[in-house]
């Protein structure tokens, strides 16, 4: 993070995570710039088998190109009934390029799938979590920050909600009676697995000051 400039380049393009962290980090004073301030710089190619493994190669290779710090951050959805699937191929579940909406229409079809000959009567919902890996990466000293955070909960097969992105709409918190695109953005930051892996960060940010080693 600089904190000289006032700058923090998250090397995403995802329009729900950019809203999220300038949310996180307006307080501290920081202005998020992602890579739509970089159109210049490639895709990195997400082939990791790990949440932890796609955020560092993100936050490398976009720290490496820009010569400064830069945050990453690999995300996604693991369904219990779906043996973790989507997973780290969350972003692309139902094909390169597809939409949020895309996504969770199939989602919604293979647990409807798995729910065929069983004739429950009830509403189909499944345990699963959120996890986000954070990567920070400074190429002046090569130096790592990881953290990583989850938040458990239930997909619904009515989704809900209007706010957040992603799987949002289907992923129900049975704590708050509500699907995650139904909390504020202050709400989703209290419980979600980026709002928990932010905070891990910041206090291994802070450690790490008051050893004298951090920037
Ligand atoms: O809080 C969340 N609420 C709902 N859905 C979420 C969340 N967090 C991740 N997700 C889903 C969205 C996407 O399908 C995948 C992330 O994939 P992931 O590769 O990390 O992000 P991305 O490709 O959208 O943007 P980028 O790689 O440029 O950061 O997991
Ligand atoms: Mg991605």
């Amino acid at each position: 993070m600089n904190s000289r400039t006032g700058i923090l380049i998250v090397a995403t393009k995802n329009a729900g995570k950019i809203r999220e962290f300038q949310h996180a980090f307006a307080p501290l004073g920081l202005t998020v710039k992602s890579m739509f301030d970089y159109p210049e710089l490639p895709d990195v190619v997400e082939d990791g088998t790990t949440f932890a493994e796609n955020a560092l190669k993100k936050s490398k290779q976009i720290g490496e190109a820009l010569g400064l710090p830069v945050l990453a951050d690999d995300s996604g959805l693991c369904v219990d009934a779906l043996d973790g699937r989507p997973g780290v191929y969350s972003a692309r579940y139902a094909g390169e390029g597809s939409s949020d909406g895309d996504n969770n229409l199939k989602l919604l079809s293979e647990l409807e799938r798995l729910k065929q000959g069983e004739d429950t009567g009830q509403p189909l919902l499944s345990t699963a979590r959120f996890v986000c890996a954070l990567s920070l990466y400074d190429p002046s000293t090569a130096a790592e920050l990881t953290a990583e955070g989850a938040v458990e909960g239930w997909i619904t097969s009515e989704p809900a909600g209007g706010g957040g992105f992603g799987y949002d709409p289907l992923f129900y918190l049975p704590e708050f009676e509500k699907t995650m695109a139904e909390l504020t953005l202050e709400e989703k930051q209290s419980v979600s697995h980026r709002g928990m892996a932010l905070r891990l960060l910041t206090e291994k940010l802070a450690a790490q000051g008051d050893r004298g080693t951090g920037k």
